[in-house]
């Protein structure tokens, strides 16, 4: 019987696309893949073939073998500049000043070259969806005709049957539908709203298989060594496509649909863009202003055109005004002071009279929220403030990312020490019993472990993988810690069942004796696991600056 995962199977909708050729239980690793070629953004800034890093202009030369290929220093020990790739490039004899002064056509060009050593790959690569037809003359074809055609033309790589065939624009077309996003090599940023800007692209041949949905079943993560780990996030039945999601979850309807037709050149009609609510969440509405009583929501009354409608007073509203509403609200997040927390909230109220409180930008705003609740104080009110604003991020991304996911995972993380903290607190100054503590515990405990196990699909090198170590050490003193306090909840049972006269008349004495041992064991918890915490930042702090290995995760294709 085979191993094999997943199959390939084609339909008019989809084209090819991945389904799981046996039951896939969550968590499974679906496949491994090495890319076949990484490359910059389309506009990126150019890198260095060897490692990959951004190049300097100051200090860029040319590989020793070739003369061509860019590198950041001639120094550099990285690998992704084959021997073959060097040899190629050294028989074309094209002046490496060409490729430093036209870096959009570093990507084209390794794929180009792949024809001259490698037939079969090279195949297999131009055998990806292009979407000639739809790009045809488009700005991105002129885009390309200059920024890539017109320089190779010049170069002498191109026969005139290869622009004839349109075959530059086709290879672009591959890598720009194709190819997906992954986070430079060591990665420091965790944060869930600043995704690397300068990130890389990868191609790679079994991934680009994969159909989208934007409640994706896949899980996907690359590795230092680009090595991309494709896993079910949820249980997945055989014949069951395997989806992953193109998009962000925590994009807005309209963007979405945007992104994947100017880009991807389809309209997705899964469950979430189907349902003007998003699954009940109301990621996109907004409070219609004719009525202030209903909602504004998107939906699609025929093929391809969608309008924005009260679901009270019926109202219709153009697009481009809530596009407007949102530019504006995204202009006034951007300019917030971050560390103000005063500021967030006066925002975040004046925002949610036009906005649903689970627009996509009032959780944007809430999600920076809860990165300065976890700097602040830890007083009751930031951490009651705290939990609150986690459980409602939570119950929007649990209906969208469902199983293994990464904004949820660094959400419960949040959650969980933000109830330790405050149960630890009200348990000390008496307004929570000891089985009030032990619950609180309990269920922290819960989410921790969940926590835990999602990131630990992440990369260990990464910084979401260093903090599935943390997560698994913390888990380990909390369980310690409640088994503590249920040994004493037990003792304490039993003790009273014994002798009730006697511990009526000793009882205030044991309670304060008790009190004082769990304030004691309780302060041992908060210290290890601050220390865990603070290490762990520290570990971040002390390598922000030096030189990035390789770390990143794929975002999206
Ligand atoms: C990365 S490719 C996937 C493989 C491609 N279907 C093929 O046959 O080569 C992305 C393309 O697949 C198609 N596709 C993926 N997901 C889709 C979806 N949910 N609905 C419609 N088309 C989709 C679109 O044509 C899209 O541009």
């Amino acid at each position: 019987m085979s191993n094999k995962t997943y199959k390939v199977v084609r339909n008019s909708v989809l084209g090819r696309y991945m389904v799981a050729s046996k039951n896939l239980k969550q968590g499974q690793l679906i496949f491994k893949e090495n890319p076949l070629f990484l490359g910059p953004q389309l506009n990126g800034p150019a890198r260095c073939f060897k490692c990959l890093k951004i190049i300097v202009l100051s200090r860029c030369c040319y590989c020793s073998g070739c003369d061509t290929a860019l590198m950041c220093t001639n120094q550099c020990e990285g690998k992704y500049h084959s021997k073959i790739e060097c040899a190629t490039l050294k028989s074309l004899n094209i002046k490496g000043q060409i490729i430093m002064e036209n870096s959009p056509l570093i990507f084209p060009l390794r794929c180009l070259l792949l024809r001259k050593y490698d037939v079969e790959t090279y195949k297999r690569l131009l055998d990806l969806e292009p979407h000639l037809e739809a790009r045809r003359d488009t700005a991105i074809w002129r885009r390309h005709r200059i920024a890539v055609e017109n320089v190779m033309q010049e170069m002498n790589l191109l026969s005139e049957d290869d622009i004839k065939d349109e075959l530059i624009q086709k290879i672009c077309g591959i890598l720009d539908i194709n190819t997906f996003e992954v986070r430079p090599p060591m990665s420091q940023s965790i944060s869930i709203l600043k995704p690397e800007t300068q990130c890389l692209r990868g191609l790679y041949l079994e991934a680009a298989m994969m159909a989208h949905d934007c409640i994706p079943n896949a899980h996907l993560s690359v590795d230092d060594n680009f090595v991309m780990s494709v896993y079910a996030s949820i249980d997945i039945n055989e014949n069951e496509p395997i989806y992953f999601n193109y998009s962000n979850i925590l994009q807005g309807n309209q963007e979405r649909q945007q992104h994947l037709l100017e880009g991807k050149y389809f309209s997705c009609r899964c469950r979430r863009c189907r349902d003007p609510t998003e699954l009940g969440t109301e990621i996109s509405s907004i409070v219609c202003h004719k009525c202030r009583k209903g909602l504004l929501r998107m939906k699609e009354i025929e093929k391809d055109f969608r309008i924005w409608q009260c679901n009270e007073c019926q109202v219709v509203f153009k697009s481009f005004l809530i596009e407007l509403a949102i530019n504006e609200a995204r202009r006034r997040i951007s300019d917030i002071d971050l560390s103000d927390l005063h500021e967030m909230e006066n925002l975040h109220n004046n925002l949610v009279m036009t906005f649903h409180p689970n627009h996509y930008l009032m959780l944007e705003l809430k999600q920076h929220m809860v990165a300065l609740y976890a700097k602040l104080p830890p007083t009751k009110n930031n951490l009651t403030k705290k939990i609150d604003l986690c459980g409602r991020l939570l119950s929007v991304y649990t209906k969208l990312e469902p199983g293994i996911s990464r904004i949820r995972a660094l959400t419960m993380y949040e959650l969980q020490s933000a109830i330790i903290d405050l149960s630890n607190k009200e348990y000390r100054d008496k307004e929570l019993s000891e089985s009030g503590l032990l619950s609180e515990l309990q269920r922290a405990e819960k989410i921790l472990k969940e926590c835990a196990k999602y990131l630990l699909y992440e990369p260990s090198k990464s910084p979401e993988g260093r903090m599935a170590l943390v997560a698994l050490k913390e888990l380990k003193y909390l369980r310690e810690s409640i088994e503590n306090i249920q040994k004493d909840v037990l003792i304490n049972g039993q003790n009273e069942r014994k002798d009730k006269k006697l511990k009526m008349t000793k009882a205030h004495e044991e309670n304060s004796l008790n009190h004082k041992e769990k304030n004691g064991r309780i302060d041992d918890i908060e210290n290890t696991s601050q220390k865990i915490v603070n290490s762990h930042v520290e570990y971040l702090e002390k390598n922000k600056n030096k030189p990035k290995k390789k770390n990143k995760k794929a975002e999206k294709i």
